[in-house]
């Protein structure tokens, strides 16, 4: 089974795939989490960009495709044919909504990724109004980076609830508690 956790930053979804991991692990099934952008090379250099300065809207594109590539040919692809639970912690759902934010056509990043990213089976999109993601991330001892901007973060949540509709993707109110939020993922699942 593959699983996506998506949303600003902020909305929990760290946390909770950590949460539901463990549910999953509960049952005794093998599970593996991950997250976007990677510690990969490419992944690495985006990380670094938040603290120093973003990419060109091109490049950033351009390296978040290779580092998915990478994460689809040497870990995704390879645990889910081994039958594992993959719970990711972003995915090409978030290349939409932030390089989307930067003006590139959400569609058309989807039709590149999904040349060569599987579909998940459950996109869960962790819903949060701006202010609050922004005091969680100062909650967790954090300043908001430079993909983390107030105006960008609400252009990527209007995308983010662009793609509520279609069968695979659920939208999770992250306003309430971990518990409540973690509940209401297990219950789709259930
Ligand atoms: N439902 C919740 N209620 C209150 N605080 C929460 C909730 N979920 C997570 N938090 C806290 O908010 C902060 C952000 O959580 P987390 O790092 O899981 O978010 P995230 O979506 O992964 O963020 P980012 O995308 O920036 O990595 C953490 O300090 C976490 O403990
Ligand atoms: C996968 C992906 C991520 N981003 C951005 C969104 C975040 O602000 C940063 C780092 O992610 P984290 O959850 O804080 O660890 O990367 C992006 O712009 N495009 C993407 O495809």
């Amino acid at each position: 089974m593959f699983i996506v956790l998506e949303g600003i930053d902020g909305t929990g979804k760290s946390t909770q795939c950590q949460l539901l991991a463990d549910w999953f692990r509960e049952q005794g099934r093998e599970v593996v989490t991950s997250r976007e952008p990677t510690d990969g090379p490419w992944g690495s250099k985006l990380r670094q960009s938040a603290a120093t300065g973003r990419l060109s809207p091109e490049d950033e594109l351009d390296y978040f495709l290779k580092d998915r590539s990478q994460h689809v040919e040497e870990l995704i692809k390879p645990s889910l044919e081994a039958g594992k639970v993959v719970i990711l912690d972003r995915y090409y759902f978030s290349t939409m909504a932030y390089q989307g934010s930067r003006g590139f056509d959400p569609t058309e990043i989807r039709q590149k990724n999904e040349a060569f990213a599987p579909i998940p089976d459950h996109l869960f999109i962790l819903d949060l109004d701006v202010d609050t993601a922004h005091s969680r991330i100062g909650g967790r001892g954090d300043s908001a980076n430079e993909f983390e901007k107030r105006d960008s973060l609400q252009k990527c949540r209007d995308i983010f609830l662009s793609l509520t509709g279609e069968p695979f993707v659920h939208l999770i109110d992250s306003h309430g508690t971990l518990e409540d939020v973690q509940k209401a993922i297990r219950a789709v699942l259930a």
